[in-house]
């Protein structure tokens, strides 16, 4: 088992000092708009990655008028306790500590205690741009193959190197061409890596999204899921070469993996423009509770589930459905938020296991 059995929050967004303990598997958060559901739920999640879910930075996090802010964890994981402490100093130098030992790199901490959240905002995944979707394969993959994670970043510091090299081109009108062959060879290294691990991945991946969406949804809407990548149909070395005027003209490097997107079709035509709410709801859940699945699978526990305001997102046979497969068959730890106390305590006697309720 794995779960969160308590949580100490000091000067972290609304809350001055406040501790909540989880002695169930199943906790219901309740409370109006704005009464810091949402940032309970992402306090655990900072524990699990060392960050918000939000693209936010840490010092938004800290209580107005206040400097600096504090995050204590108890873990019970495979019957052990942990502590997990995230700590925003008044500097704004953030530390991270597992167990009292403070880690050197915080990316060493992903995938130890693994967590999925679904929220509101997460529909993104599927409206908007593809950076969102690299988001979320990078997240998850991360937390299963840490040499993935440690092979993005210097991707992203050899990417942001060579597009200062280019601008620098382009101030002089001239550029070192050794320079620019060890940039480059040192991008095609990390990229070829991302991209061989991201193709292997998907291929299983995707395929498990589509069958939960046909059980989420009830039916096959002849959705079709595809890992799109410019090193599909060339290797990322022709496309560097090919590209190299282009991107000394536009100062930065327009080709790679930082490029790379999941195509989403149902019938043929791009998802986002002809779905229903009701089927982006559903998409959004698939990629959700795969990844979610995916991570059990291969961890061999089932990460902690913080899930937000999701009564609103389903209709009532769908949410029972989901409720159900939460609560009961995921094995996991489930954190649901909600503004209505009453649907929570009603949802969880119905399932008949033990809960906590708490109001904030
Ligand atoms: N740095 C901060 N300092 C103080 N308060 C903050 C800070 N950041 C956010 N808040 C407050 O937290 C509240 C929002 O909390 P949260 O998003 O967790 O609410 P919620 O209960 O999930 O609401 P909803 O039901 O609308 O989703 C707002 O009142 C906001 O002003």
């Amino acid at each position: 088992m794995f779960a969160c059995r308590h949580i100490a929050l000091t000067q972290f967004r609304n809350y001055r000092f406040e501790s909540f303990n989880f002695n169930e598997n199943i906790i219901g958060i309740y409370g109006q708009n704005g009464s810091g559901k949402t940032n309970l739920l992402d306090a655990i999640y900072y524990l699990c990655f060392t960050k918000s879910s939000f693209n936010r930075p840490d010092a938004q996090s800290v209580k107005d008028g206040f400097a600096g802010f504090r995050i204590d964890g108890r873990f019970e994981k495979n019957k052990e306790e942990h502590k997990l402490v995230c700590i925003l100093r008044e500097n704004n130098r953030k530390e991270f500590l597992a167990d009292e030992e403070s880690y050197t790199r915080f990316s060493e901490h992903i995938g130890k205690y693994p967590c999925v959240m679904i929220a509101p905002d997460d529909v993104s995944l599927i409206t908007e741009g593809s950076e969102e979707r690299r988001k979320f394969i990078d997240t998850l993959l991360s937390q299963l193959q840490h040499d993935y994670l440690e092979q993005l970043i210097a991707y992203n510091k050899i990417l942001q190197q060579r597009n200062s090299f280019l601008k620098f081109a382009a101030e002089r009108n001239n550029y070192d061409e050794q320079l620019l062959e060890i940039l480059n060879s040192q991008l095609l290294e990390k990229g070829n890596f991302i991209y061989e691990r991201r193709q292997q991945f998907l291929n299983e991946f995707l395929p498990q999204v589509l069958a939960q969406y046909i059980s989420i949804a009830d039916k096959d809407d002849k959705l079709s899921l595809e890992y799109e990548s410019q090193l599909n149909n060339n290797t990322f070395e022709e496309l560097l070469q090919q590209n190299l005027q282009r991107d000394l003209y536009l100062q930065r490097t327009g080709t790679g993996i930082h490029k790379d997107d999941m195509v989403i079709e149902l019938k043929q035509t791009t998802f986002k423009n002809i779905a229903s709410q009701g089927q982006r709801k559903s998409l959004l859940f698939a990629f959700k509770l795969a990844a979610f699945e995916t991570l059990k699978t291969i961890k061999g526990f089932a990460p902690i589930l913080l899930l937000d305001d999701v009564f609103e997102k389903l209709d009532e046979k769908r949410m029972e459905n989901l409720l159900q497969y939460v609560c009961v068959q995921s094995g996991a730890q489930v954190f649901i938020t909600d503004t209505h106390k009453d649907r929570l305590q009603q949802s969880f006697i119905k399932i008949g296991k033990g809960y906590n309720l708490i109001g904030l």
